[in-house]
């Protein structure tokens, strides 16, 4: 058997700890599989002597990551700390000037600096691996890179935040408001240290993007992903979106058009039969569409100690059989700059609003709708109160820059009070 693969790894939470405790429970089996052992020489935390349940007193230890990234006892520098920029960044640029390839579950970091980092790795002959970053244990960017290799993919669609998907359908399933949930995801230790991350739908735009650029071989571009979190969904939402046979998911979409790259992460109406509308709690599901192979669907853990470690490993284990695939799917060099088309694609949508219990206000939404060229498929009023009528209206297929030119057209006629809610309607 040949010589053991090296692995330098900087952090010891969640993910680091899985990755140790694999390393430990599989080694003969990741051996044979690998054709060569794998072996933990150095790791580098915060703190060396926090209880963590695994041994690592054979280990060297280094305070510094980027030290640690450096040294010559470590082939692959396995980077599990966190952040897009501070020491992630760092020690991954020292590791690769010092000739390492490298692993990562760092989903922040590739979003904002993958371009940069891929194009130094593949100039310097590494390579950078980062399955743990988009939907952890779920192997999506190996169904893309390598499964689905002959295909043109024509639309990337999924479920990528855990806590989102549990807030969402927890609401659903107790009929309690989303402060209480949020509350409850926060006692359960679901959220990120920033919670903006998770609900803000940042954390999934970021894993959105990574996916666009292997997808549709262009530079990830983070900054053009049009992000919408699920603050702003209220129980009512939810139940009215039910009662029209619908669960609201927080979808990412990204598909290429005739306008550009449109990628999307915004709160959804989903059919409740469909398998993204079924699924519950806080499981990931991404749905990739090919020309050749038609339409595939992956689900299960997006985060997790085991199934993210379960991530980074196959990326280890791949390097230690010497695979060596670019970063996102072909040479990060000659990826070229998508132009960004936002919502290009039209599609119905759900409007919920407060009108005035003025007469005539309901005509005036309708003229203005129609004004934009907007036609109501349904509508409906409900629990009507001295002064205000909650309706509903589910259009036919429209523009978001028509239904948001509607939307002010209404503010204008002073007979809606607040803002319309608008959630589109995603044919999955
Ligand atoms: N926890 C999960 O289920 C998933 C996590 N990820 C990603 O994996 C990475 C790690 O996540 P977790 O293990 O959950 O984080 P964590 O917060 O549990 O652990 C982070 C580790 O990095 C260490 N660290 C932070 N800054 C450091 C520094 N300057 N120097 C040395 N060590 C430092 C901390 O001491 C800690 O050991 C992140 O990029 C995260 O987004 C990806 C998918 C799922
Ligand atoms: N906060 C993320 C963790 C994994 O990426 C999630 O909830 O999915
Ligand atoms: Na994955």
């Amino acid at each position: 058997m040949s010589d053991p693969l090296r692995l330098g790894i900087a952090g010891l939470g969640t993910v680091g700890v899985g990755v140790l405790k694999i390393l430990r429970d599989q080694a003969d089996l990741i051996a044979a599989r690998a054709g060569r052992p794998l072996v933990a020489t150095a790791v580098s935390a915060r703190s060396r002597d926090k209880d963590r349940g695994v041994d690592i007193s054979g280990l060297a230890w280094e305070d510094d990551p980027v030290t640690l990234a450096t040294r010559d006892d470590v082939d692959v520098f396995v980077e599990l700390m966190g952040g897009s920029d501070g020491p992630a960044k760092a020690a991954t640029e020292a590791a690769i000037a010092a000739g390492k390839d490298v692993v990562t579950a760092n989903k922040a970091m590739l979003a904002h600096h993958g371009q940069a980092l891929a194009e130094a790795a593949e100039a310097a002959g590494h390579v950078i691996r980062f399955e743990a970053a988009v939907a952890g244990g779920i192997p999506v960017i190996k169904a893309l890179t390598e499964g689905l290799s002959a295909n043109r993919v024509l639309r990337v669609m999924g479920v990528m935040n855990g806590t989102c998907n549990y807030i969402l359908t927890r609401m659903q399933s107790s009929g309690l408001p989303y402060q209480t949930v949020f509350e409850e995801a926060d006692k359960l230790g679901f959220l990120e240290a920033d919670p903006e991350l998770d609900v803000g739908g940042i954390d999934a735009g970021h894993k959105l993007s990574l996916l666009a650029s292997i997808a549709f071989g262009t530079r990830v571009d983070f900054a053009a992903v049009q992000l919408e979190g699920i603050g702003n969904i209220t129980i009512e939402d939810i139940e009215q979106a039910a009662d029209m046979g619908y669960r609201i998911k927080l979808l990412g979409v990204a598909q290429m058009t005739g306008r550009g790259l449109e990628q999307r992460m915004q709160p959804c109406l989903v059919p409740d039969s469909s398998p993204l509308g079924q699924l519950e709690g806080g499981t990931n599901m991404v749905v990739l569409e090919g020309d050749a192979v038609g339409q595939i669907v992956l689900r299960g853990a997006g985060a997790g100690e085991g199934p993210t470690a379960s991530a980074v490993m196959a990326d280890v284990i791949d390097i230690a059989r010497g695979i060596r695939l670019s970063t996102f799917g072909q040479p990060a060099a000659g990826l070229l700059a998508a132009r960004g088309a936002s919502s290009a694609v039209p599609a119905p949508y759900y409007l919920r609003m407060a009108l005035m219990d003025k007469p005539g206000a309901l005509a005036k939404i309708a003229t203005v709708l129609g004004d934009n060229g907007i036609s109501i498929d349904r509508m409906r009023q409900y629990g009507h109160t001295d002064t205000a009528a909650p309706v509903l209206i589910v259009t036919h297929k429209t523009t978001r820059a028509a239904l948001d030119a509607a939307i002010s057209g209404m503010d204008v006629t002073g007979v809606v009070a607040g803002r319309p809610v608008a959630l589109r309607i995603e044919q999955v």
